[in-house]
Order: structure tokens, then sequence, then C-alpha cells
């Protein structure tokens, strides 16, 4: 795997709001969260699709919502809205366009050929949920497809209800998808994005499965209500300790120059490690640079 520069942007919270609900709009310029999702597929009634359309599309062209990445959600291709939303998200020119229901590298290619004939921006990159059985099957050659294609999302409702699971703590039944995404991801030098966490009261919940993400390696969560945001914040970020054993490593290594293998408060340390610690000192700084 190689850290392209696109893997450093902290990506720890990114939070979904339906286009037509005017207070989010206004409510998310001042969030301290990552990223946005303006949603247009799951969180808008089929009569309200074609204004929040137009709401999405003014928001992202606005300016107004700062260091935060804005993203547009379309609905799906195959939905009857799917074509419009594609041209006025390219139009509008966001950071990202969001495509749910990715399942195959072809669906990809279709999706950025429709991204230059539509005239987006090159500064608009590509999104691609992962969210059904097959998409998990075929996720490495979905995350491969195009260098236009930045980050992979998990939709973790969808997968749940096409596998017929449930939704438990600890996530047993969704662990071999999300693992197999994760893979994808890493393998071909892309972003992931955990699934959100529907009990928007259980902070306790949430917060474990914010942690489960983090171990796992995913880079940030989705998330659907502004209390969930400092607890991504939080728990995506290294941790102060995390910081200073990144440091403690380097320092060591350094100390250690010239031989392959040195200790660091008792554990072994080799160049593998410090490049772990690198990632962690990047990620850190760019962390606060954001936040700065
Ligand atoms: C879940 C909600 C419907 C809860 O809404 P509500 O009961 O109104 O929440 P609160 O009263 O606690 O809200 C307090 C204030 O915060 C604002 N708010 C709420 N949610 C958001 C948000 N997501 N972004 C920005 N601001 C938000 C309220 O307007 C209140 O503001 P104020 O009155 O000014 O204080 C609601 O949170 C919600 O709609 N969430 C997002 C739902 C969504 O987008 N769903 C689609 C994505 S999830 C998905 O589909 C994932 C995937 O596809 C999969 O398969 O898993
Ligand atoms: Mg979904």
């Amino acid at each position: 795997m190689t850290d392209a520069p696109e893997q450093f942007r902290p990506r720890r919270s990114v939070l979904y709001m339906p286009s037509s609900n005017k207070r989010a709009l206004e409510k998310a310029k001042s969030l301290p969260c990552d990223g946005l999702i303006l949603d247009l597929e799951d969180a808008v009634a089929p009569d309200a699709k074609a204004s929040a359309r137009e709401a999405a599309a003014t928001a992202a062209a606005s300016g107004e919502y700062g260091r935060r990445e804005l993203t547009i959600r379309v609905n799906g291709a195959d939905t009857e809205w799917h074509d419009d939303d594609l041209r006025a998200a390219c139009e509008a020119g966001p950071d990202a366009i969001v495509v749910p229901k990715v399942a195959s590298a072809e669906a990809v290619h279709t999706l950025v050929d429709a991204l230059e004939r539509h005239g987006a921006p090159d500064r608009t990159s590509l999104w691609a949920m992962v969210e059904t059985p097959y998409a998990m099957l075929h996720a490495e050659e979905i995350a491969a497809a195009s260098e236009r294609l930045t980050v992979l999302v998990m939709g973790t409702n969808d997968l749940v209800k096409e596998l017929y699971a449930e939704h438990v703590p600890g996530r047993a039944p969704l662990l071999t998808g999300l693992s197999l995404a994760l893979l994808a991801a890493r393998a071909t030098g892309k972003a992931i994005l955990d699934g959100v966490y529907n009990d928007v009261k259980d902070t306790d919940g949430f917060l474990a499965e914010c942690r489960q993400g983090r171990e796992m390696g995913f880079d940030g969560k989705t998330l659907i209500h502004p209390g969930q945001v400092e607890g991504a914040n939080t728990a995506f970020a290294p941790s102060a300790e995390a910081v200073e054993d990144a440091r403690g490593v380097l320092q060591a290594w350094e100390d250690g120059r010239g031989s392959g293998v040195v200790t660091y408060r008792g554990k072994m340390v080799e160049n593998l490690h410090v490049e772990s610690a690198q990632r962690t000192l990047t990620m850190h700084e760019a962390i606060q640079a954001l936040e700065g």
C-alpha cells in the first residue's frame, strides 16, 4: 500500500443530512465535522426529491461550509432521479459525489464517464457506497476501477437488509463484509468510511462502534446526528498517548541509527513500526492544521 496525500485528509466524522431539511443544512455550517453528505437518497421523500436537489446544489456552490469536505449523495443508478441528480451535482462541483449501491467496476466506469460528460470540475471526486453482498465480493475491482474514485463508504443499513441479518452489538454478521471492503481500500490506496449508527440516543453503543471501526482500520465514520460528531472526532484521531508513543518510537529509531532493530518502552521497533509512527504523526498534524 502507498500512502497518497489523499489518505492523510482527516475524515473522522462525515455527517449525512437530508437535503430537504433547511435547518440541518444551516446547522451544518457550524458543526465541527470533517465532512458532510448532503443526501438526496434515502433521507428524502419522493415528492421532495426535486426541491432537495436544488437545495443541495445551492449549498454545495455556496462556499459557506468552510473547511468541511462537502459532498452530495445522489439517488442510485436504477432510479428515475439519478440522471438529474448527477447533472445538478456535477454543475454544483462539490468535493465529491457519493453514489449509493455501486457494485462493479463497470458501474464506476459509467459514473466517471458521466462526471466528465456533465462537466464536473477535476476537483470533484467520486465516493462509492458499497452496501450489497455483491459489492462486498467485488470490492477490490470497484476500488481499483478509477483514480477518480477516492473513498469507499460502507452502507451498513442496506448490507444488514440484503444479508437478512440483524443489527447487533459487535456487528458479528457484518464483519466479513466490513473486512472485505477494508482490504480492498487498503490494497488500492483508497480511504474508507464506516457505516452509520442508527440509535442517536445510545451514546455508549455509538462510541463502542467507533472504537471497533477505528481498531479495524477505518478512516472515519459516517454519522446521522450532530451529537455523534465529537465522539467520532475523538475516536478516529490518534490519542495523546499514541502521539507520544509515535514520537518516542521515532526518537528510539534515531538514537539507534544503523541498527535494524531497537526497543522503545520494552517493545521491539523495526522499520515498519517507524512507518506506522510517522503515519500517526502525519495524521495528528493534519488534524491540528484542520482544526487550527
Ligand atoms: C435522525 C434524525 C431524523 C433525528 O432528527 P431530530 O429528532 O430532529 O433531531 P434533534 O431534534 O435531536 O436535532 C437537534 C438539532 O440538530 C439538527 N440536526 C439533526 N440531525 C442533523 C443532521 N443530520 N445534520 C445537521 N443537523 C441536524 C436539527 O435540525 C436540530 O437543529 P436545531 O433545531 O437548529 O437545534 C436526524 O438527525 C436526521 O435526519 N439525520 C440524518 C438522516 C439521514 O441523512 N439519513 C440518510 C443517511 S443514513 C444511510 O442511508 C446510510 C446508508 O445508505 C446505509 O445503507 O446504511
Ligand atoms: Mg444505503
